[in-house]
């Protein structure tokens, strides 16, 4: 039975209201608000504007309520629409998997922007968690042969949902780390857990609720799957191959360093858009 008829503009204002205590900043709510809309209608934001006057159907109206009372208790907008864009598509993601961050679309760019469709690559993402970088490279570069790997078989599970929606023709292996993967590749990429268990205070309450331990906190000041990673990674990285790695925004130096004790290899570093060292590049000579 329907009992009331909500427009579009008075759900974002109820919405709006609701979050109010919890998301001081205005532009905040109406950002997070208006992603739920959108991804909820399947609308981008010029429909979203133009359709504040259309009535929302119940269970839509429901759903948005739903999610908006979850987002109050800390959940991410993400995985309370259940989807987070990357790269220009949407991924699937819930709470098996890190949320992909705009600063690993700088990392893909990189690649991309090094790498064009006239190579044909062999490329092994570690780490890969919802797919984002293996997919994304994937279908940007469909001649590449690309295998995603992660040691938690429910992240790949998820991963292989985003995998047969984009690019199909990307392997997936459950590994920790290199263990049980064979042979060498062009490239390597890996955005692997960084956080440092003494930065635990200086993170959003709602990254640590809800996002998964495994994809975000690791031993040795973050550092030790770089370190694992360093060990053998020129018997996988083929002769000329390039590797590149997400890394934390203080880690740069130590990292550099790290690798650069690799023989025959270059290292170089680079910043994200805010200027923080985020991504290295490690290159056989
Ligand atoms: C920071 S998340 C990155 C997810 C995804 N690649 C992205 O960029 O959004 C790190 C991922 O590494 C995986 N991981 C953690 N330890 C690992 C290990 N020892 N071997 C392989 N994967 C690991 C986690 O399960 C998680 O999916």
């Amino acid at each position: 039975m329907m009992d009331e008829q909500w427009t579009i503009q008075a759900v974002r204002d109820w919405g709006d209201w609701q979050l109010e205590p919890y998301i001081h900043e205005k532009e905040e709510r109406s950002a997070q608000i208006d992603y739920l809309l959108t991804g909820m209608m399947d609308w981008d934001y010029s429909q979203l504007d133009n359709n504040r006057y259309t009535i929302l159907e119940d269970e839509k109206r429901l759903r948005f309520m739903v999610a908006v009372r979850a987002i109050k208790g800390g959940l991410p907008v993400q995985y309370a629409l259940g989807h987070a864009a990357f790269y220009g598509r949407e991924f699937q993601v819930d709470r098996r998997v890190l949320i992909p961050r705009q600063e690993t679309e700088e990392l893909v760019d990189w690649i991309l922007k090094d790498h064009s469709m006239t190579e044909a690559l062999t490329v092994l993402d570690i780490g890969t968690g919802s797919g984002a970088i293996a997919v994304s490279l994937a279908a940007e570069r469909t001649n590449w042969q690309i295998v995603a790997s992660d040691i938690s078989a429910d992240a790949l599970d998820l991963a292989t949902e985003n995998i047969a929606k984009y690019a199909p023709q990307v392997k997936v292996i459950q590994s920790d780390l290199f263990e049980k993967i064979e042979g060498q590749f062009d490239l390597i990429v890996s955005n692997p857990p960084y956080i440092s268990e003494d930065e635990r205070d200086e993170m959003d309450e709602s990254v640590l609720l809800y996002e998964p331990d495994l994809a975000l906190f690791a031993d040795d000041d973050g550092l030790v799957l770089y370190k694992k990673m360093a060990q053998s990674l020129l018997e996988h990285l083929s002769p000329k191959g390039n590797a590149y790695f997400e890394i934390g925004y203080r880690q740069g130096q130590q990292l550099q360093k790290l690798f650069a004790d690799l023989p025959d290899v270059t290292v170089e570093l680079r910043q994200d858009m805010s200027g923080h060292d985020r991504m290295i590049k490690v290159s056989r000579r």
